[in-house]
């Protein structure tokens, strides 16, 4: 694996990141909701079809929380290097995710989003660069959801003293994902198969990141074969909480967080097991072929379905 980096910490916690805009159409969230499989496995599953179809009209369709994930596609500019950071973005790994729901998201809408630097850290073989994304709906002014995305990117660590790594964090340790999972057996599971199509369908909602898609670009990312997307995985295992917890109703997830811990292969099926806790739920995604963890992280629900 190739990598050249330089950090500048002070330069690049005063940068001052642009506004962005995200618009969206019914279309999206029906192209989105395939791409985190649903209805894959049933094209008239009742608890998953209001994702693509509304007898009324695709006006009236759902909308998975994950799909907030969408708001941040522009917050780190492709491609090009951030005031005092250089990296390789062909080693870029997603590390982490937490998402907040405030209101149930519409159908369609224009979203506006305010990006800032929510935190710094140097890990010697990798740099983390958290970066945290409001989006608010621009006819409402209404705030929407808060994303907080944590980027692992290998071979840009090493720019601080190693006795004393350089950590930056501007939020709560609360939100950070370290759970324990339970030894009890789960509440609930659910199985699910990737497609082998599955990123080429999944990038249609707008992250082209090649290593998702071309092959060469994955070998020098140092994996056999492109890789799915990590949001594609969590919305996987959000999709199956709403299923198996909220008896199919996405108003019921308050915030989202996950860690990945290991890439997937497209074709890999995916273990979701749930662990209820009042309003928690912790969960575990495996990729069975491999049993092997691949994400765990919480879900704070609003409520509990009433037949819990
Ligand atoms: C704003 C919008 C931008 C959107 C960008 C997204 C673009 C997408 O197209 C990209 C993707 O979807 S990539 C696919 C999804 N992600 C993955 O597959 C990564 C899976 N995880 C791994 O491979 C390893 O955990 C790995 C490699 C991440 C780490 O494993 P190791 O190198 O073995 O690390 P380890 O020695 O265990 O730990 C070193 C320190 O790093 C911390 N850490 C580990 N895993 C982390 C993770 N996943 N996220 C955040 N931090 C993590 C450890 O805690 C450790 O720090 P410390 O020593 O202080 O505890």
């Amino acid at each position: 694996m190739a990598g050249n980096s330089a950090c500048n910490p002070q330069l690049l916690l005063s940068h001052k990141f642009p506004e962005t805009t995200y618009t969206y159409t019914e279309r999206d969230v029906a192209v989105y909701a395939l791409g985190v499989g649903a209805c894959g496995r049933d094209a008239v599953d009742t608890s998953e079809l209001k994702y693509v179809h509304h007898e009324n009209g695709l006006q009236f369709i759902k909308v998975l929380p994950t799909f907030s994930t969408l708001f941040t596609l522009n917050s780190l500019p492709r491609g090009a290097d951030l005031p005092g950071l250089e990296f390789d973005p062909r080693l870029l790994l997603h590390g982490q995710q937490y998402i907040e729901i405030y209101k149930p998201l519409p159908s369609n809408a224009i979203i506006q989003n305010k990006v800032s630097l929510a935190g710094l850290h140097d890990k010697g073989k990798a740099a983390i660069l958290e970066i945290e994304t409001r989006s608010y709906e621009k006819e409402s002014g209404e705030l929407l959801s808060m994303n907080r995305t944590s980027i692992f990117l290998r071979g840009a660590g090493g720019f601080s003293d190693p006795s004393k790594p350089f950590t930056y964090t501007n939020y709560p340790a609360n939100q950070a994902p370290t759970i324990k999972i339970p030894e009890s057996q789960p509440f609930a599971a659910l199985e699910d198969c990737t497609q082998p199509s599955q990123a080429l369908l999944y990038r249609l909602s707008g992250d082209y990141n090649p290593l998702h898609s071309d092959p060469m670009i994955a070998k020098v990312a140092g994996f056999s074969r492109p890789i799915l997307h990590g949001l594609c995985t969590l919305g996987f295992a959000v999709r199956a909480i709403i299923k198996c917890i909220c008896k199919g109703d996405p108003d019921m997830i308050k915030n989202i967080s996950g860690r990945f811990l290991l890439h997937v292969y497209p074709s890999e099926t995916l273990v979701t097991e749930m662990w209820l806790e009042g309003l928690r739920v912790i969960y575990r995604v495996k990729a069975k072929e491999r049993n092997r963890a691949v994400l765990s992280g919480y879900v704070h629900l609003n409520g509990l379905a009433s037949s819990l």
